[in-house]
């Protein structure tokens, strides 16, 4: 039988608003010679994050993107995905690196196990999962749960935490992103606070304004066959100046063997956060156009009052329509224009138990125009 390559596939999990997209448009910037696919899923209605890496790619026709809005990448009732990666197995010729960005609702398990199906495992490896981490809500509690009461907050904190630790769990590499401001105690905590959470994670790696050496993230191989018992060690990255984390030492000596596969019990776990009826998404659009200013501070109110995680999409002001992106009470209203001129606003919201009632009703109010 004639030998096929495998083709290597990189998992980009994270919470929602983590910065996925951002490290995967950066990591595309990077690519060199490599011909990347790209696999987009996102929770909302909506694709704003296929939009994003599109412009990224600017017609580079060595990366090729598949959009999977709604959400439900790799479950059962998802009838593209197999297709999909079988379409880019077909083109493996042209294909030297599939990655996969998954929701920031999702745990990287539907995937890992569909990669294990007799109808992708002659083409595809796991290269290895990368969770990236809001490093700044990291170390402001925002991932722990709350344990004072049993209220509407303390629930929603609890499903974010649930999922945040399983995407740290189920992580090769554990990437601290939006680190810009932090100084070196921080990153340190960060790191002991990720250490906590999943004592097993391979390697931590920093990510400054969400940029990644591409050879800290692909082809790392932490899941090849022919892999043996070996130490892990920290390589900084020559000239980047970025600093490394005291304890690395501790990364090294992290032992596996074998197949070297993960060992979580994939096939027992239960996908439950994105079948979790909490975690909710709607549009929300208005014609008229928006300030500045005051639909920014509006966002920053609803996120406040309302379980409300993530927030993006297009603006309209009088003359263009402009990217915003919230996280929750951070919201930055980019330099980034649509492409195509829009008549409306346009605006994904991602909760837990969020009404769209309520937050239309709020958004309309503080803005002085119509939301629905
Ligand atoms: N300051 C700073 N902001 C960042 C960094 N990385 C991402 N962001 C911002 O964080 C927000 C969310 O980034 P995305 O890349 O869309 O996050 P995501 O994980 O793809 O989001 P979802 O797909 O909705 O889960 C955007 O406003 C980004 O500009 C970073 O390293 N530093």
């Amino acid at each position: 039988m004639e030998y096929q390559r495998m083709i290597p596939v990189t998992i980009v999990t994270g919470f929602l608003g983590s910065g996925k997209t951002t490290l995967l448009s950066s990591l595309i910037k990077s690519r060199q010679t490599r011909r990347l696919a790209l696999l987009i899923n996102e929770f909302g209605e909506v694709s704003i994050d296929g939009a994003l890496i599109n412009d990224s790619v600017g017609g580079d026709e060595h990366v090729r993107i598949h959009d999977f809005p709604y959400g439900l990448i790799a479950y059962g009732d998802d009838e593209h995905f197999i297709p999909t990666m079988q379409a880019i197995a077909g083109r493996r010729a042209n294909v030297d690196h599939v990655l996969i960005e998954t929701s920031g609702l999702a745990l990287p398990t539907a995937v890992m196990e569909l990669l294990q199906t007799p109808e992708l495992a002659g083409d595809f490896i796991l290269d290895a999962t990368l969770a990236v981490v809001d490093t700044p809500l990291l170390l402001s509690d925002q991932f722990d749960r709350d344990l004072s009461a049993d209220s509407p907050q303390a629930a929603v904190a609890d499903s974010v935490a649930t999922l945040f630790e399983q995407q740290l769990e189920y992580a090769d590499v554990v990437v601290l992103n939006k680190i810009d401001a932090l100084d070196e105690d921080a990153l340190l905590l960060a790191e002991q606070r990720v250490r906590d959470r999943a004592p097993n994670v391979r390697f931590l790696e920093l990510a400054y304004n969400a940029q990644l050496d591409i050879r800290l993230a692909l082809g790392l191989r932490l899941h090849q066959p022919t892999f043996t018992t070996h130490n892990h060690r920290f390589t900084p990255i020559p000239g980047s100046g970025a600093p490394t984390l005291g304890s690395h030492a501790r990364l090294n000596g992290h032992a596996h063997s074998g197949l070297a596969g993960h060992s979580h019990g994939l096939t027992t776990h239960k996908h439950f956060h994105e079948q979790d009826p909490g975690w909710l998404s709607f549009v929300l659009r208005s014609q008229e156009p928006q300030q500045a200013e005051t639909i920014k501070q509006a966002l920053i109110e609803v996120a406040k009052a309302e379980p409300l995680l993530r927030c993006k999409g297009f603006i309209l002001f009088a003359d263009q329509s402009v990217l915003v992106q919230g996280v929750r009470t951070r919201v930055t209203i980019g330099s980034d224009t649509a492409k195509q001129s829009s008549k409306e606003s346009e605006l994904v919201f991602i909760g837990y138990h969020l009404n769209r009632n309520t937050v239309a009703e709020l958004l309309s109010k503080l803005t002085g125009t119509a939301w629905k």
